[in-house]
């Protein structure tokens, strides 16, 4: 009895875990729209649009018909009403068009959302101040399939909803708007920067058998469970701390740097790789990074660790650095770690002493911690430009900062995270969310590159969205030093220039 509720409340806490992320995903993607919208605005006051002179509507035209999200574009005033708009002929369409005192305010207080009525559908307005007299406004289709997420199972049964704070509507999917959900629950998530909320709601009844298939694995597990329990609290008094496991192992130089092709994916030219670091035990077991970097990190072993695994990836490619001045080395780079005090000193001495180009190191900063001080690690990275560095924002789209912030950085890559990669052949809201990526990147002089590619289909797919550089499996898993220089040779000896089979994919 104690296996079964053990069981069957796994399944829940499971089902309510699932709901929540995909909850998330909806308002990562929904702050995402906005976030593309704003700095598309942005970037046309900086560029002196922001009027209504005919060359400057003509350009605000371009840019709108090159963001198939972003409908229209109007200059307003400061009280919220239309001077000119990009399109004007869409303003007959308008069904009402709120005053500035009905919008609601963002985080950035420069930042206003309201919604409006064209079409007959409902459609985003993004407010973006630009001086005392003017503000520009985005007008944005909330597409429907940004929220197209829902596993199979639940389509039919499930709505997904986007709304502003105030209640009013501004997109949603749902499989038959004719149709009520019968006793439905709802998963609710508010956007701590925009005035907006996201809404998972599902048919109650569709719970009881969704991910059931679970139910005797996670019973085996319970019972199992009470067993180990007792084994590991018994072995656990015996154990020394894993910090000291940590320290020990970073002295006896048991932290290896693994590499990982990053390749060009129309020619599968391999341009450069990522060290991805693995713990290599005394016994030969190979402990991934998961498993010891959130440790690292927190008990401040994290920079040792870094240090290390930068040297030993130096010595280790140093012949194919000297030899190919094109191909560049990507290093992960905590936060905390960017902005402590010489880190920039430190790296260069690092990278000179090996006798490399400081213009082959590549500092990949992850997103997922939000970069608590914008200004000062913007420093860091102008900072490290200016040595010839080229710094690299990992994890976009399932970090924490904004396309703003990421705007604000000033870095030279944004690499799209393996979670868009897995649905970019399945949904049509991971292309939609790709291509925006790509459309503000190429607006800020930035490279893209995607992660954990697998498929020939999914190279096709990331292609034509526009994004020209990936890693992955289909051309090499994360290698350690003597199989990647293997994988170098043999793409050498075959040329480069056509696609490269899977065949030739090697894995640890
Ligand atoms: N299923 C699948 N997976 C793929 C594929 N291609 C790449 N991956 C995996 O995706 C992760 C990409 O690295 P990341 O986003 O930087 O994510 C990294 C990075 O954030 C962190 N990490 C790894 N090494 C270091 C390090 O030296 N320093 C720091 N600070 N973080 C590190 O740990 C994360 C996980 O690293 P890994 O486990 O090596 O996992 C790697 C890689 O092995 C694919 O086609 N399919």
């Amino acid at each position: 009895l104690a296996g079964h509720f053990a069981a069957t409340s796994f399944i829940r806490h499971q089902q309510a875990r699932q709901l929540a992320e995909l909850t998330e995903v909806v308002l990562r993607r929904s702050e995402f729209a906005v976030d593309f919208a704003a700095a598309s605005l942005d970037d046309l006051a900086g560029r002196g649009f922001a009027n209504c002179e005919p060359a400057a509507l003509q350009a605000v035209r371009l840019h709108v018909y090159q963001r198939s999200a972003i409908k229209d574009v109007r200059l307003v005033n400061p009280d919220g009403s239309v001077i000119c708009s990009a399109y004007s002929e869409t303003l007959e369409f308008d069904k009402g068009w709120v005053d500035r005192a009905d919008m609601l305010a963002s985080r950035d207080k420069k930042l206003f959302l309201f919604r409006v009525e064209q079409f007959g559908g409902d459609a985003l307005g993004v407010l973006r101040d630009i001086d005392a007299k003017k503000a520009l406004v985005a007008i944005l289709g909330v597409n429907a399939s940004l929220f197209d997420i829902m596993p199979a199972e639940l389509r039919a049964h499930s709505e997904v909803l986007l709304s502003l704070n105030n209640g009013e509507k501004l997109g949603e999917f749902v499989l038959d708007a004719d149709k009520a959900l019968p006793f439905p629950t709802d998963v609710e998530k508010s956007s701590a920067r925009y005035p907006m909320r996201t809404t998972i709601r599902v048919e109650r009844a569709v719970l009881s058998t969704w991910n059931t298939e679970a139910y005797w694995p996670a019973m085996a597990v319970a019972l199992g469970l009470g067993v180990l329990f007792g084994v590991l609290s018994a072995r656990s008094r015996r154990m020394e701390g894993p910090v000291a496991d940590l320290d020990r192992a970073l002295a006896r130089h048991e932290f290896k740097p693994y590499f990982q092709p990053i390749f060009d994916l129309e020619t599968r030219a391999i341009k450069g790789c990522e060290i991805l670091a693995r713990w290599q035990r005394e016994d030969g077991s190979v402990v991934p990074p998961m498993n010891f970097i959130p440790l690292a990190e927190s008990s401040g072993r994290i920079q040792a660790m870094t240090w290390h695994l930068l040297e030993r990836a130096l010595s280790d490619l140093r012949p194919h650095l000297r030899a190919n001045k094109d191909f560049k080395l990507s290093l992960n780079v905590v936060p905390k770690h960017l902005l402590s005090a010489g880190f920039v000193e430190t790296l260069r001495r690092t990278v000179l002493s090996a006798r490399v180009s400081t213009r082959q190191i590549v500092v990949e900063v992850t997103e997922r911690d939000e970069l608590d001080d914008l200004a000062r690690a913007a420093a860091v990275v102008a900072e490290l430009r200016d040595y010839g560095f080229r710094v690299a924002i990992d994890d976009v789209g399932v970090g924490h900062s904004g396309l703003s912030r990421l705007k604000g950085l000033g870095a030279n890559t944004i690499k799209i995270d393996k979670f868009f990669v897995d649905t970019i052949t399945l949904d049509a809201s991971t292309t939609t969310i790709v291509e925006m990526l790509v459309t503000l990147a190429r607006d800020l002089h930035m490279t893209v590159v995607a992660e954990g590619i697998e498929t020939e289909e999914q190279v096709r797919a990331l292609m034509a969205c526009g994004v020209q550089e990936g890693q992955g499996y289909l051309v090499g898993a994360p290698l350690p030093v003597a199989k990647f220089i293997e994988l170098l040779g043999a793409r050498c000896n075959k040329g480069v220039g056509k696609p490269g089979p899977v065949s030739t994919a090697l894995v640890a």
